[in-house]
Formats: structure tokens, sequence, C-alpha cells
């Protein structure tokens, strides 16, 4: 128990299901105990778990036995439940559930990004038809506060960019190569290890995690629905040693970035893009320094400027403080009768497609070493209408081939891939050695 003193709480308890008890939920539940007492001064009345479901209860002997059952869907339905806090993952049984706890007036709060960038919308509803409070700050960017921020503190700006590292998983990944050169399955199995990585942590390193993450921040951001699906979404599961090690020639590093933007095509009209991929930044840009499982965003907006958000981004206690800071939230409304913040989807922005979207490429090549191949590979580029910003040629002593290196300027994507397509393709190139988006400006 706490050591702060309480003032008396004259409200009825606020009843709370808790679904799930693993990483997260684990540390909920400590947190709940813990700090009962000032989450009761802080809440206006006391907070009280009534109930676990979870998969198997003989695991989970630290919990009193009876709060555990089986039967999540009884214990969502149970008359007595005010609060349901969801952190078991995945879409099915969880939408249901959560859907029934929604429509019944039960205040929802989750991780669970993969679910409401999949069926965010259907969520909403329910709580809005309903009244009840759906809040999610655990699902991006674990502790860090940044969505109470875009939906609440923002709401009156226009925000126009939001880029950043929203996976701790596959940073910690990253970083580890990075800084020790240690492989990339020892390193994912030391993440999973330490309660960063999803159940299946195919969804972090393919970069699904991340994709849903930057459906919401974008839906957020842009007042405007986003799914996962209108995400483009590559992973780290492609960035090879020789990636890395192009990057740091360059002095540059390796991160899966998340980049979410307001864009406006020629006819003035606006959109949005949304896409996650992994990106040579330079080591003096913000972002380089983020380490581990750590995650940061800035965010853009027209009257605040730029706003930069760090913390971590993952692990069980991280995660459970944004799930209590939520807690908290919905049952101080519950107490006071009032509301948080609705869904915000009017904009009904269109999503630009990736091909369309302005990147910029680093492309390392392996050549032949004789004249005119620089000559040929430009071609290429101008040919596809994009334009070089550098490049570096480099023979080998005693070989027959050079290291060609070329950094574009900004091109629409499609005419970047098609152009490394064509390079590839031209006999004077023997390998294409790495291929990777840059981004950020030298700081
Ligand atoms: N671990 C982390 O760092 C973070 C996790 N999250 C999200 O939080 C949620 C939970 O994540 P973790 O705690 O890491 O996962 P976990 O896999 O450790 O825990 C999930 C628990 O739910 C239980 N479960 C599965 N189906 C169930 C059912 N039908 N009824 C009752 N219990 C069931 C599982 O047995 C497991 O104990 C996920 O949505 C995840 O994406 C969000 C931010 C960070
Ligand atoms: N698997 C996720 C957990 C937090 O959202 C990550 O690695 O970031
Ligand atoms: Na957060």
């Amino acid at each position: 128990m706490s050591s702060t003193v309480s003032k008396p709480t004259a409200a009825e308890p606020i009843k709370v299901a808790l679904l799930g008890c693993g990483t997260v939920g684990t540390e909920v539940v400590r947190l709940l105990h813990e700090q009962a007492d000032d989450l009761a001064a802080r809440v206006g009345a006391p907070v009280e778990l009534t109930g676990i479901a979870v998969r198997r209860p003989n695991k989970h002997r630290d919990v009193p036995a009876e709060l555990l059952t089986t039967d999540a869907a009884a214990l969502v339905a149970r008359a007595d439940v005010d609060v349901v806090v969801e952190v078991i993952g995945g879409i099915e049984p969880v939408r249901t559930l959560l859907v029934d706890a929604l429509s019944a007036g039960k205040s929802v709060v989750t991780a669970n990004k993969a679910l409401l960038a999949e069926n965010g919308g259907e969520l909403f509803t329910a709580a809005d038809d309903s009244g009840a409070d759906l809040y999610f700050e655990a699902a991006v960017a674990g502790a860090i506060p940044l969505l109470r921020p875009l939906r609440e503190s923002l709401a009156g700006d226009r925000i126009t960019r939001v880029m950043g590292i929203v996976n701790g998983t596959t940073n910690y990944i990253l970083s580890a190569m990075e800084a020790t050169g240690s492989g990339y399955a020892e390193a994912l199995e030391e993440a999973s290890r330490l309660g960063y990585a999803e159940a299946d942590p195919t969804a972090d390193v393919d970069g699904f995690d991340a994709a849903a993450k930057a459906a919401i921040l974008a839906s957020i951001a842009f007042h405007t629905r986003v799914t996962a699906a209108d995400v483009h979404r590559e992973g780290i599961s492609a960035v090879t040693a020789a990636d890395i090690a192009a990057a740091r020639s360059l002095g540059r590093t390796v991160k899966l970035l998340a980049i979410c933007e307001r864009v406006t095509d020629a006819g003035g009209d606006e959109a949005v893009s949304v896409r996650v991929h992994p990106a040579m930044i330079p080591k003096s840009h913000p972002l380089a320094g983020v380490g581990g499982a750590f995650n940061a965003v800035f965010v853009e907006a027209d009257a605040a400027g730029q706003l930069m958000f760090y913390g971590q981004g993952a692990g069980g206690a991280p995660t459970a403080s944004a799930v209590l800071g939520d807690l908290v939230a919905v049952a101080r409304n519950r107490v006071a009768s009032g509301r948080g913040p609705r869904e915000s989807a009017y904009a009904e922005l269109p999503v630009r497609p990736m091909g369309q979207t302005e990147t910029a490429y680093h492309i390392s090549l392996d050549v032949a070493d004789q004249p005119g191949v620089l000559t040929q590979v430009a071609a290429v580029f101008a040919e596809h209408g994009v334009s070089i910003a550098a490049v570096r040629q480099e023979g080998r002593d005693h070989e027959p081939s050079a290291s060609l290196v070329v950094v574009t300027h900004a091109a629409p994507d499609a005419a970047l891939r098609s152009t490394v397509d064509k390079v590839a393709g031209l006999p004077v190139v023997r390998e294409v050695v790495s291929v990777m988006r840059v981004e950020g400006e030298e700081q």
C-alpha cells in the first residue's frame, strides 16, 4: 500500500474487470494494489478489481484466486462491472468482448493497437451509442503520453506531421545490431524475454505493430479514419549487416520509422500519407540516439511548431503506467458523470498511395570498374525523373569491381522503385548491395 494518506471518498467504488494477465496485466494488478489509496484519492472513489479473465488460472498463483475466471464474456456482462481493462491483445474474442462492454455502457481501457487499427470505428461507434469512454494511451508508444496530447492538448492546432520510432522490439534489435554487431535472431529472443515483443513477434519485425500504431496516430492527428490496411508497411526482417554498414559509412544509422504526413496535391486537395519502413537517418538526428526499447515521436503542428515525445515504448510496467493513467481518467469521468473525448474523424481525408509519396533513396551498388559505368547508371535515374543528390564511387585494389553509392533527392516512391529495378538489370551492375530510404536533416 502507498504511504500517501487518502482523503475519505464518498462515491461508490468503480469496479474494474481486467481481461488478460500477462506481461502488462500482471503489472496493472500490481499497481492497482500498491497504489489503491492514491488512486482512490485521485479518482474520488475507490477503484476495485472485481475480476480477472485469464486463460490458465493455475499460472496466476500470486493473484487472489477468487478474482480469476476463464469466462471473459461472463465477467464483462456482470452488472457490477463499470470499466473493462483489456490487455489480452489480438482481434477475436477481444473485439466482441469490447463491443459488448461498450454497448452496455461500460468504459473501456485497452492497449490493443492491432484491434484499434482494424476495428477502431466499430468500437468508437459502440462507445458513442452508449456514452461510454474508450481510452487507449498504452496502445501507442507504451508509457509515453502521446495520444492524450494529440487528442486533447493539440485539438486546437493543425497537425502536419507525426514521425518517430514506435516499436520497441525492432528498435531494440536494430540498436543491438548497430552497437554490438549482435545477430538479429539473438536480439529478438532477448526482446521477447524482456516482455517487449508481441505474442507473435512477426507483428514487430514485419512492421504490423508499427503500422497499427501509425494508423492510430494518423487517425487522431488528421481527424480521419485510417486503418492498418491504409499504411504502407515494411519491417526490419530484410535489414542486413550490409545496410547497417552502408549507413555507418555515411554517418547515418538505420531506424524503423512511422511517418504520418498531411500532404497537398497539385490541385490543392489535402490527403494523408502513412508509412512504416526502415530508413537511414543522420547520426546527429535526435531519433538516432533513441536506443533499446525506447520510443520517440516528433509532432509538427502549425501553431505549436515542433514537439518531441520520448520514453519507454514497451515493457510491462511502462505500459501499465499508461493503462493506469487511462483508468484514472475514465473512473474520474464516471464519478463526475462526464465523458472523455470521442472519436474525431470529420475531415475524412483520402489516403495517398505509397507510389505517389515523395521519398529519397540511398542505393549502394557493386559495379564493374570500367569507364562509362557512372554515365550508364546516371542515365537510368534521369530517364525516371529522379534527381541525384550525391554520388560516391570507389575502386577496390586489385579487383575488377567498384563500389558506387547514389543518394537521391526526393521523388515519387514508384519512380525510385522502377529506377532501382532498371539499374539492377544493367550488365555493368554486379550486385545491388543495399537500398534504403533516407530521412531527416543533419542537425
Ligand atoms: N508488452 C508490451 O510491451 C506492450 C503490450 N501492449 C499490448 O498489450 C496487450 C497485452 O500484451 P502483453 O501483456 O505483452 O501480452 P501477453 O501475451 O504477455 O499477455 C496476454 C495474456 O492474455 C491471455 N489471454 C489470451 N486469450 C485470453 C482470453 N480469451 N481470455 C483471457 N485471457 C486471455 C494470455 O494467456 C496472456 O496471459 C497486447 O494488445 C499488446 O499489443 C501494448 C504496449 C506495450
Ligand atoms: N511489441 C511492442 C510493444 C509495445 O507496443 C513493441 O515492441 O513496441
Ligand atoms: Na502511450
